[in-house]
């Protein structure tokens, strides 16, 4: 590593005092002066994250993007602005500091009133805001803090004076969750070492980890040309590669605040830190994705539209119910042969799946035209919302868009969980059939809700599928943190010594043949389910 040029020169206005205009101050809401706002909070709890950051005039970055991140993802964003900069698709023309004690205020007024989850740092300009920032954390503890170290914009101009760097190194660090430099940020806080590889990505994520935060995660966007865009995420013992398609586009202005502010997002929703970056990656990366050819300015470095899940159907943001893995419990895939072969119908054979208590239906019709395929979904959508039981379609994306089901279920040699996730928006299940660990680290990478791991006993209902047995099974679930459904030759005799493995996140047993190639669905579902429950209650 070699040493970087010096830093370019900060432009920035001095300080001015509070405007004339501002309104009269009021006093600062407690929960004890105001008891009823506590009771609502508790009642619907609102993922919230605090912004902490400067206002970009041209709304790619900056505050704009932190809050559209943040709605995008399901979570309030509040915001306490640290300074006001003229920006536009050309670069930075002016940035103007906001008064201390007007920053001051502004945390005082959020954090004594709102019940913040998460904060998330932009641009801290001074070192005075940043001393600031740390006393008001202390008197407010969040769960959790994001920093993303602003130092210089993504057109070059240097936003945050050099003092700040001591700031950042020995005060606000010891206090994050996670710091999020680029590799310009990164090289300025490790004194101007230079970085080219992974190798130094890697050891510059080590030597941030020194100065406090639980996690770094250093990111590669800038490193010179590669499909990929690679970052680096250390936890203090381990490495972790996120690699993400490099989208060719000019419209990646503000690709760095809301990384961070996403991740945030993703925290106040309850998220682990690993997760919160995956989603926050792909987030970032599909958000890129459908921009690439928008035109906003004229000049070099466009923004990209946040809300972009907005034009595509069918979406239904917050409408849906978030993904609950106990109704892995019991899962009940059907078989139009076995349902020919007992005069069945698609819906009576749910119908009956579900007066038995299966708790989540796949509808696997591998030969069924289109059209009644479609017709038949449809009718097993009504049945399934009306007694909440989720209903996924097996491979037919197309499919589960026309009819709104609840998700897609895929397997290796369909098209990926990730394009799905595309395809189908955040709301919806995605599970992915897995044999082996390094399938179960990619699905969960593509953004999958579950796991299909079999055949855990042989089958002659899926032909040539490798038996795993328990050893298999037991590898994969140990591999993720995702919920599993075993699958694969299991019925009233077997099912019990499944359930009994009693691996954390193994959630219940997927059948076919058990319950569809019989003559009364509905009773062989229900000695089933009581199978399963004498082993393990459903959580
Ligand atoms: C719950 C569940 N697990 C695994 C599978 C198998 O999916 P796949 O490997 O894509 O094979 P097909 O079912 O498409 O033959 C599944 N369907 N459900
Ligand atoms: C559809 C499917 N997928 C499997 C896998 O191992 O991924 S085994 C399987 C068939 C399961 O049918 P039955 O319950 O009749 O054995
Ligand atoms: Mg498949």
């Amino acid at each position: 590593m070699s040493c970087a040029p010096p830093p370019p020169i900060l432009r920035l206005h001095p300080p001015s005092s509070i405007s004339p205009f501002s309104s009269p101050r009021r006093p600062h809401l407690s929960p004890r002066t105001c008891p009823w706002r506590l009771a609502a909070a508790r009642e619907m709890p609102w993922p919230h994250v605090l912004t902490v950051a400067g206002s970009d005039s041209s709304a790619g970055a900056g505050i704009q993007a932190d809050v559209k991140a943040c709605a995008a993802l399901g979570a309030y964003c509040s915001s306490v602005i640290t300074a006001v900069t003229a920006q536009n698709t050309a670069g930075v023309q002016g940035v103007h500091l906001v008064p201390e004690e007007l920053i001051r205020e502004q945390l005082q007024s959020v954090l004594s009133d709102m019940s913040v989850d998460v904060v998330k740092t932009g641009m801290l300009p001074s070192a005075g805001i940043i001393k600031i920032l740390c006393e008001s954390l202390q008197k407010f503890p969040v769960k959790a803090l994001v920093v993303d170290p602003v130092m210089v914009s993504t057109s070059g101009d240097s936003l945050s004076d050099p003092s700040t760097l001591t700031y950042y190194r020995d005060g606000l660090f010891a206090m994050a969750d996670i710091v999020t430099p680029n590799v310009k940020e990164a090289s300025k806080l490790l004194g101007g070492v230079s970085l080219h590889t992974i190798a130094d990505m890697r050891d510059a994520a080590e030597s941030i980890y020194k100065f406090g935060p639980r996690y770094v995660l250093v990111k590669g966007g800038d490193m010179p040309d590669s499909s990929e865009a690679i970052d680096v995420f250390y936890d203090g013992k381990e490495f972790v590669e996120f690699r993400g398609h490099r989208i060719k586009t000019r419209n990646t202005h503000g690709t760095g605040c809301t990384l961070a502010s996403s991740i945030a997002a993703e925290l106040a929703k309850g998220s682990s830190m690993l997760n919160a970056v995956q989603v926050a990656k792909n987030f970032v990366e599909s958000a890129l994705h459908h921009s690439k050819d928008l035109v906003i300015g004229n000049g070099p470095q466009g923004p990209f539209d946040h809300l972009f899940r907005l034009k595509c159907p069918p979406y239904n943001i917050g409408s849906q119910q978030r993904f609950n893995p106990d109704s892995l419990f019991l899962y009940a895939v059907t078989d139009s042969r076995m349902n020919k072969r007992w005069g069945h119908s698609i819906e009576d054979a749910v119908k009956a799946a579900i007066e038995g208590g299966a708790t989540i239906v796949q509808l696997r019709e591998k030969d069924i035209e289109s059209r009644p395929f479609l017709e038949a979904a449809k009718a097993c959508m009504e049945i399934c919302r009306s007694s909440g039981v989720p209903l996924l379609i097996n491979d037919r994306v197309d499919i589960a868009l026309a009819c709104n089901a609840d998700g897609v279920h895929v397997g290796q040699s369909d098209i990926s969980a990730r394009e799905v996730r595309e395809l189908l928006g955040p709301g919806k299940i995605i599970g992915v059939s897995c044999k082996t660990p390094a399938q179960a680290e990619q699905a969960w990478r593509d953004g999958a809700d579950y796991l299909g791991c079999g055949g855990v006993f042989p089958t002659t209902t899926k032909a040539n599928n490798p038996t795993l047995g328990f050893e298999g099974l037991k590898a994969v679930c140990l591999a993720s943190k995702l919920p599993v459904v075993a699958i694969g030759g299991i019925n009233a005799t077997n099912a019990g010594s499944v359930m009994e493995l009693d691996f954390p996140n193994l959630k219940g047993v997927a059948v076919v043949s058990a319950l569809f190639d019989r003559e009364c669905v509905s009773s062989e579902t229900r000695n089933l389910r009581s199978i399963l429950a004498s082993v393990r209650c459903l959580a």
